[in-house]
C-alpha cells in the first residue's frame, strides 16, 4: 500500500482542503495521512473564519508521519502564513519524497487562504523544493508578478517558475475566458511541454476543484506512475468529478470523487501543444 500525505487546511464543508484530499486518496487506492495547517469554518457558501494551527504543532504532526511511514508523495494546499511555509520547507529539506505544491491563495468566495506576506516565502522557500507546482491563472500571476492573458503569457510565467527550481509547472486554465474548453498547460524543466484539453462543464459546483486535481496527481505520483501519465490521469479524475458534480449545499457545491472509478474508460483528454 502506498502512503501519501496532504499538508493543508481543513474545510468543514468537506469539498476542499484536507477532506477533499483524503476522499481523493481513498478513491485512488493510496493510504492518506495529513498535517493540518489551519481550520476553516466553511461551507459551499463561503469561509466564515480561519484558525491557523501553531507552528510547533504542525511540525509535530509532520514529524510523527515522517518517523513512522515510508511516504511516497506529499502535497501542500492551504498554508496560510510565512511561518507555516517556513516550518514545512525546513522539514522537507533533505527529503527525497516528490512534493506537489498547490499554491492555494484565495477561496472561490474571495476569502484569504494565504496571507499576502506569505507569497515571498512560498516562492523562495517552498517552490525550490517542489517537484510539481499547480497554480491557477491568478496564482501564477501573483507568484510571477506578471499579467496572464494569452498562452504566450502562460509560457513566460511557467519559465519564471521553473527558474526557481521547480521540476514541472502546471498552469490551470480553469479561470481563462474559454466557454467551451478547460485547458491546462504543462511545462517541464527539460523544455518539454504540452496542453491538456477537456470540455468545460457548465456548473456552479466547482468547490475544491484545485485541491481535488492536485490530490489525484499526488496519489498517482505516490503510486509510482510516470509523471506525464500521472498528470493526464489527474486531469481525467477532475474532469469526471466536475461532470458528475454534487448539488449539495446552497452555494458552490463540491465535485464527485466517486466518478473516476466508474467512468474513467470513457473520459477523453486531448493532448496538444503550448503555442
Ligand atoms: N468548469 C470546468 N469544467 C471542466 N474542467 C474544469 C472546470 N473548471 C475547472 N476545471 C479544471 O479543474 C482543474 C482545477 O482548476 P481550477 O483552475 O478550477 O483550480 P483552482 O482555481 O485552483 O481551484 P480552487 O478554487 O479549488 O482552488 C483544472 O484541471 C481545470 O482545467
Ligand atoms: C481549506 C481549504 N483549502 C483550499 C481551498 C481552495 O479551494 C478551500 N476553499 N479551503
Amino acid at each position: 500500500m502506498h502512503i501519501v500525505t496532504t499538508i493543508a487546511g481543513s474545510d468543514s464543508g468537506g469539498g476542499a482542503g484536507i477532506q477533499a484530499d483524503l476522499k481523493t486518496f481513498q478513491e485512488l487506492d493510496v493510504f492518506g495521512t495529513s498535517v493540518i495547517t489551519a481550520l476553516t469554518a466553511q461551507n459551499t457558501q463561503g469561509v466564515m473564519d480561519v484558525l491557523p494551527i501553531e507552528q510547533a504543532f504542525i511540525n509535530k504532526q509532520f514529524h510523527a508521519l515522517l518517523e513512522d511511514f515510508p511516504i511516497s508523495a506529499i502535497k501542500t494546499g492551504m498554508l496560510f502564513s510565512s511561518d507555516i511555509i517556513r516550518t514545512i520547507a525546513l522539514a522537507m529539506t533533505n527529503l527525497t519524497i516528490p512534493l506537489i505544491v498547490d499554491p492555494v491563495m484565495i477561496a472561490k468566495g474571495g476569502e484569504t487562504l494565504l496571507q499576502q506576506e506569505a507569497v515571498e516565502a512560498l516562492r523562495n522557500n517552498l517552490l525550490p523544493l517542489a517537484t510539481i507546482v499547480t497554480p491557477n491563472i491568478p496564482e501564477a500571476e501573483t507568484l510571477t508578478a506578471r499579467k496572464i492573458e494569452t498562452v504566450s503569457d502562460i509560457r513566460l510565467a511557467a519559465q519564471s517558475l521553473l527558474q526557481l527550481g521547480v521540476q514541472c509547472v502546471i498552469i490551470k486554465g480553469g479561470h481563462l475566458a474559454n466557454k467551451d474548453f478547460a485547458v491546462d498547460y504543462v511545462f517541464f524543466k527539460n523544455g518539454k511541454s504540452f496542453s491538456m484539453q477537456t470540455s468545460r462543464i457548465a456548473t456552479k459546483n466547482t468547490h475544491g476543484t484545485g485541491c481535488t486535481f492536485s490530490a489525484a496527481l499526488t496519489a498517482f505520483i505516490g503510486r509510482q506512475m510516470p509523471i506525464e501519465q500521472a498528470i493526464v490521469e489527474a486531469k481525467k479524475f477532475i474532469q469526471l468529478a466536475i461532470t458528475h458534480n454534487l448539488s449539495i449545499g446552497h452555494g458552490n457545491g463540491p465535485t464527485n470523487h466517486f466518478a473516476y472509478q466508474k467512468f474513467k474508460e470513457s473520459c477523453e483528454v486531448t493532448i496538444g501543444e503550448t503555442q
